[in-house]
Order: structure tokens, then C-alpha cells, then sequence
């Protein structure tokens, strides 16, 4: 099939390289110019594991290439058309902003030729109801609209994608244009569905609910965790035996409930955000109010790191070196929206510490946001002289450190570990004060 991707960011990219992959013929559209130069190239834009190799590959076939909006001549013998286009925080409001998305059908219209009756297919997590008011303009020029959300975690986004745990369309009201959605999905995906992904085929407002209900949720069970972090450091209790006991019951589940200073990127915290803004033009605000919650207890962590920063030196950061492990909102990323570790290294900045951040691949991305803030690629150096060192993403080198040599490399040795991801005991024992999140000071 002819397939084209609005908008090549964290996700379109990748759906663009899958997409090639998988054996279709596939245009990549972006309005940023240097975006397009990379992946022209063959170069991923971004740190994603796996996407260097598949866009190497894709373009090596001639079956993938990049394209700067608006490109319509290209755009128009497409089949299927996706829209991959962000949909950020709007405003204090929390709403999302669907300028892009609304931009992204302008240019479809724009494109398609009269006559044509392609399908477009929304993939950027909206908030419900914009499907039903998009697919009324898009309908009454003959083009069918499925909504067909995307679930896949950044560091992992070519498997997920490649291999999603279920695939959900909604489709129209009107069941001609039900089925021509549904036909045209199903041959792009068709060799996913052979395999037996689970297929769940729904209306649209359902398919825009199922994706910010899946991260509500995610949501919602860190920041349960994260309550019962705080619940440990009032009694002594460590989070990380209550969450490894409570997810031996397969009711609940291991996975998502690991404490520490929150969650961050640019899905969970602005979908909740999102949620809860459309809920209340909905007139149903108390269904999600305890997203608030959710919301104010992730925040509540980075408080508390910086607390814990304060205190591990006596009371005042000013001047003292503060060595931050990490930036991105996760490992295997080099994304830094909303991230929690971005955010108390800033926040011990501005307090007058003198703080040094490292990240294995995320530094680039933080000098665009945060151009101010001291950047050091070499953990080793990064180290030296530190009076405190801050974890807080759990890059695999970091969790390796071995602990006497980095004993060499600091001021003194104090450890706050902001992802609960190292072993207290082992720092401890090679002389260090180890403070986690939730967990119980040295015995
Ligand atoms: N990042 C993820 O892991 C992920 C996963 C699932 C869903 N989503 C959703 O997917 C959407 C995109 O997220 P992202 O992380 O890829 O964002 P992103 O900011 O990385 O990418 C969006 C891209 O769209 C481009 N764009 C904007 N307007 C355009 C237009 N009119 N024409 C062509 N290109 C245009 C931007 O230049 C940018 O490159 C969001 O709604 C997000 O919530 C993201
Ligand atoms: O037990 C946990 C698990 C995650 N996190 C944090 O939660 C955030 C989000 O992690 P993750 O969900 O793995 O990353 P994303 O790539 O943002 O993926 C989420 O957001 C995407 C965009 O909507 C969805 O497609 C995915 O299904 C959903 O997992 C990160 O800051 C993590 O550090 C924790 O603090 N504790």
C-alpha cells in the first residue's frame, strides 16, 4: 500500500520505518526541516534503540522516504494517511493544543485530490470527541477517518510497534465508511493480525478513551506507589518489599510499580492533565478528579528529592557540586519533556547549588530546553569532586557504578538514589550514605 506519516517525531518516525518494513510503500511529511535532513539521510533524529538500523534498511529498499510539508504533489496517490502530529499541553488549563492536528487535516484536504477517497488515520492521542468533529469534514469530501491510537513506550517504540500488544480502530457511525476503514486498516496491519495481535474494533470516542485510560492508569499506579513510598518514609517501611510483596498477586502485577521521583515524558503527565481538562467540558470533572491526585503525588517526589539534596548537605546547596545521573524522562530515551530529573536539576540550580548533570544521550536534547545548565558528557568527570550525587534516571552504567571507585572521584561520598534502582546495601557497605525514596535509612 501507499501509505504517507504527518508529523515524523518520537512516533511518526518510527511508525514511517515500521511502516516500510512491513512492506509498504511510505512517505514521512514533517514541517521541520532539520528533522527531514536526518531522516533523509538515513539518521535517526532522535536516540531511539533499534531505529538507526530499521531506517538504514527501509531506505536501502527505496520503499521509505522524507519529505518537507507540504509536499502535495506526493501526497496525493497516497491510500492510507496517518497523523502523527503532537498534541502538547495547551496552557495552564492542561488541555491538549490540536493546532497540529488540525494543521495535519488542512494539509490532507489541501493534498488529497477531489474525487480521491483515501483513508486518513489518526494515531496522536487526542481528546475525545475530536475524531467524530474531524471525520464530519473529512466525510463530506468522500475521506474515510479511523481513529487508531498508539500505545508504544519510547525505548522500546520499533518492538511495540512491530509488535503491539493489541490494535484498536474506531471507526464511523456510518457503516460505508465503517468498512472502508476498517478494510484498509486491516491490509496495512494485515501481516500483524496474522500473527494474532488482538484486534479490538470500536466507535471513536471509545478508541480516544481506551488510549487516555491506558495511561490514567499507568498513571495512576505509579503514583499509587509513589503514595506508599511516602507512607514508608513516615513509618519506616521500605516501598520497594511492599510493591515487590503486593505484585506477587497477579491481581495487581510487578510491572509499574516501581517508586521513585515519578513519571515524566511527553505522555503520561500531559494525557492525564488533558483528561481531566476535556472532563470538565464534558461536565463530568468529578469522574477523574482523582487524577488530580495522581498529578499532585508524582509532583510531590521531585519536592522531595529536593528536600533530600538539602538536607544530605546540611541545609544549603548554595555553591556545594551536585552531580545529577541522568536527564532524560526514562533510560534508552534522549526525550526530556516533562522530566522529572531535568526539572530538580534545574531546581537545585536556581537554589544556587552547583550542579553538574550527565546523561548518556540525552544532553543534546537538554541543551536546547535548559541552555543554561552545566553539561558534563563523562561520568567520570561528571563525578569529581561532588559533595552529592543525584540518580535520577536508571541508565544501565549508572546502576553498575561500581561503588568504590566512584568513591575516589567525589568530595564525599552521599548518594541520592531517585529511582530506588541501585542496591543500598552494596553503596553502603563500600561507605556510602545511600537515601532512596520510600525506603528505610541505614540499619
Ligand atoms: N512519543 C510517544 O512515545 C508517543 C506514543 C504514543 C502516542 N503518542 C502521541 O503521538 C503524538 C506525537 O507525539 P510525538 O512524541 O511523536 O511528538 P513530537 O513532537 O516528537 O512529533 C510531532 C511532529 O509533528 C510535526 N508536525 C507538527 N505539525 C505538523 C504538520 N502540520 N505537518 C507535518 N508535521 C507536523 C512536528 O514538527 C514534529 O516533528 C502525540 O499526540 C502523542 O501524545 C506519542
Ligand atoms: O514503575 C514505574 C514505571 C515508569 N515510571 C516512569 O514513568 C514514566 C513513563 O514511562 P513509560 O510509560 O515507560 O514511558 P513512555 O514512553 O512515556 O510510554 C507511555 O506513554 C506512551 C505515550 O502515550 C504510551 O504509548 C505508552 O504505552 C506509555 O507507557 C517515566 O518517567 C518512567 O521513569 C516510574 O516512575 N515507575
Amino acid at each position: 500500500m501507499r501509505i504517507s506519516v504527518i508529523g515524523c517525531g518520537y512516533l511518526g518516525a518510527v511508525h514511517a520505518a515500521c511502516m516500510a518494513e512491513l512492506g509498504h510503500e511510505v512517505i514521512g511529511v514533517d514541517v521541520d526541516p532539520a528533522k527531514i535532513e536526518y531522516l533523509r539521510r538515513g539518521e535517526a533524529p532522535f536516540f531511539e534503540p533499534g531505529l538507526p538500523e530499521l531506517l538504514e534498511s527501509a531506505m536501502a529498499t527505496g520503499r521509505l522516504r522524507f519529505e518537507e510539508a507540504p509536499a502535495l504533489e506526493e501526497l496525493a496517490d497516497v491510500n492510507v494517511h496517518f497523523i502523527a502530529v503532537g498534541t502538547p499541553q495547551k496552557d495552564d488549563t492542561g488541555a491538549a493544543d490540536l493546532t497540529y492536528v488540525t494543521s495535519a487535516v488542512a494539509l490532507l484536504l489541501e493534498a488529497i485530490p477531489e474525487g480521491s477517497h483515501p483513508v486518513v488515520v489518526g494515531k496522536s492521542t487526542v481528546p475525545v470527541g475530536t475524531a467524530e468533529a474531524l471525520a464530519e469534514i473529512l466525510e463530506a469530501r468522500g475521506i474515510t477517518l479511523v481513529w487508531n491510537p498508539e500505545f508504544l513506550r519510547e525505548g522500546f517504540a520499533v518492538q511495540d510497534t512491530l509488535s503491539p500488544d493489541r490494535i484498536v480502530y474506531g471507526v464511523s457511525n456510518d457503516p460505508e465508511h465503517a468498512q472502508r476503514g476498517r478494510a484498509a486498516l486491516d491490509e496495512v496491519y494485515a501481516s500483524l493480525l496474522a500473527s494474532g495481535i488482538p484486534q479490538i474494533v470500536t466507535t471513536y470516542p471509545t478508541a480516544e478513551l481506551v488510549k487516555v485510560a491506558a495511561n490514567s492508569f499507568l498513571a495512576t499506579k505509579i503514583s499509587f506507589i509513589n503514595a506508599m513510598a511516602e507512607l514508608c518514609e513516615a513509618t519506616g517501611g521500605d516501598v520497594a518489599d511492599l510493591a515487590e510483596a503486593i505484585g506477587h498477586d497477579d491481581r495487581i502485577g510487578k510491572k509499574f510499580l516501581r517508586a521513585g521521583v515519578g513519571f515524566g515524558g511527553g505522555c503520561l503527565p500531559k494525557d492525564i492533565r488533558a483528561f481531566m481538562a476535556r472532563a470538565e467540558e464534558l461536565g463530568v470533572a468529578d469522574a477523574v478528579a482523582f487524577l488530580n491526585e495522581v498529578d499532585a503525588i508524582n509532583l510531590r517526589r521531585r519536592d522531595r528529592v529536593v528536600d533530600l539534596a538539602t538536607k544530605a548537605l546540611d541545609g544549603d546547596v548554595t555553591g556545594r557540586r551536585i552531580t545529577v545521573l541522568g536527564a532524560a524522562f526514562k533510560p534508552n530515551s534522549d526525550d526530556v519533556r516533562d522530566s522529572p530529573a531535568l526539572d530538580v536539576a534545574r531546581r537545585l540550580a536556581d537554589m544556587g547549588a552547583a550542579v553538574t548533570v550527565t546523561d548518556p544521550e540525552a544532553l543534546p536534547t537538554v541543551r536546547r530546553v535548559a541552555p543554561g545548565l552545566p553539561l558534563e558528557p563523562d561520568t567520570q568527570v561528571a563525578l569529581e569532586g561532588a559533595d552529592l550525587v543525584v540518580l535520577l534516571t536508571e541508565w544501565r552504567e549508572y546502576v553498575d557504578l561500581d561503588p568504590a571507585s566512584v568513591r575516589t572521584l567525589v568530595a564525599r561520598p552521599v548518594l541520592i538514589d531517585g529511582r530506588n534502582a541501585i542496591d543500598p546495601a552494596h553503596w553502603r557497605e563500600a561507605g556510602w550514605t545511600y537515601t532512596g525514596l520510600g525506603r528505610p535509612a541505614a540499619p
